[in-house]
């Protein structure tokens, strides 16, 4: 990139670039416009509603102080009203930035422990992703994660809600495992990915994103990893890159989600280009963008300077995201060929 005429246009390209983002929290999506609608109706909150405040509220001294902050949004999800508005509305946000795909991750461990039915739950969640993709052109699928730091007791709920017959969402796709990393050892949570495994999901733990590349170990050899939430740590393993190279299991990197929470210094000193270097098939995503203060967009843009693309640089990793993802095999070849006419159409004279 040479000027600032071809920065804007870079972002013009990436603004309207279909994408797929695989790697997105349901409550740390919450906009101030959905924070506001939800405190509206629980007025007792401690959450600002005022957009200044809560961009205060949302800065963050540490990984911990991000997880406290976030408990409070979770907070203001009570009721399966509350559920399903989140929901719609986060895919709306979703369609605004073109992204036609994305596997949500979901605790449910935490709304059903604050009280709501888990049936009421689970139908305010489907009826919202049927809605989203009538009415926004918005395909979701769900990722339950595990509450790491809540314990055993919280992983057996979890794999229970993702595995019951009874219970279990119809866009449901995969399992993850969220929350801090010290002090939470991975493999004490194999026997509930094993089931989980078992009952057909996919199996996508956060690791590596503030603990070593040993977690990025535990993520793949215990709980069979398909994908690596962040992996940030890998860039300190050069087997471990190999390894994920080979074996093409996709990194969900998420830029500026690691400045924010500390977990990298600065975007200049971020290991992407490491990984992009040792051939690993690296996806963008946003985590939890207004906490954050991002979008998937701005995801792109930080990547497109961090690696040096060009429009052709930023359609793949779109595409990357599309081989990385749960959609079925004729999903994929249709959006990474919108994905290429895009591009193709973009760059014609
Ligand atoms: O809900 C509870 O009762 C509860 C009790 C103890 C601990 C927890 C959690 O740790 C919840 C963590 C929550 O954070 C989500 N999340 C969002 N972004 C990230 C991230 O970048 N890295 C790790 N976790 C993240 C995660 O999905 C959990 O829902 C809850
Ligand atoms: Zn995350």
């Amino acid at each position: 990139m040479t000027d600032h005429r071809d920065a804007r246009d870079l972002h013009a390209f990436i603004a309207g670039l279909p994408k797929a983002e695989l790697h997105v929290h349901h409550v740390g999506s919450a906009s101030p416009r959905i924070v506001s609608a939800l405190a509206a109706r629980h007025p007792d909150s401690r959450v600002p509603t005022d957009p200044e405040a809560l961009a205060d509220y949302f800065t963050f001294t540490d990984f911990a102080h991000f997880i406290d902050v976030y408990l409070s949004v979770v907070d203001l999800v009570r009721t399966p009203e509350d559920v399903r508005l989140l929901t719609y509305e986060v895919a709306r946000d979703m369609a605004r930035q073109q992204v036609r795909y994305a596997e949500l991750t979901i605790t449910p461990y935490s709304s059903t422990r604050r009280g709501i039915d888990e049936l009421a739950f689970m139908e305010a969640i489907e009826d919202a992703r049927k809605a989203a993709e009538a009415e926004f052109g918005v395909v979701l699928r769900w990722c339950f994660d595990i509450p790491g730091e809540a314990g055993l007791e919280a992983a057996e709920e979890t794999v229970r809600l993702a595995t019951e017959d009874r219970v279990r969402p119809e866009g449901l796709v995969s399992f993850g495992l969220g929350g801090p990393e010290i002090g939470v050892p991975r493999p004490q949570f194999k026997p509930y990915f094993d089931r989980a495994i078992a009952a057909g999901l996919r199996s996508v733990p956060h690791a590596g994103e503030t603990t070593g590349p040993e977690t990025v170990w535990d993520a793949l050899n215990d709980l069979r990893a398909d994908r690596i939430g962040h992996g940030t740590s890998s860039a300190r393993d050069p087997k471990l890159l190999a390894h994920l190279a080979e074996h093409r299991i996709a990194l969900e990197v998420c830029p500026t989600s690691n400045i924010a929470t500390r977990a990298v210094r600065t975007l200049d000193e971020h290991p992407i280009k490491e990984f992009v270097r040792a051939g690993v098939l690296v996806t963008i995503n946003s985590d939890d963008p207004p906490m954050f203060g991002t979008d998937l967009n701005n995801e792109y843009a930080v990547a497109a300077r961090l690696l040096d693309l060009d429009e052709l640089g930023l359609a793949a990793l779109a595409k990357n995201a599309v081989e990385a993802s749960f959609l079925d095999p004729a999903g994929k070849t249709r959006l990474a060929e919108e994905i290429d006419t895009y591009a193709t159409t973009w760059l014609a004279p």
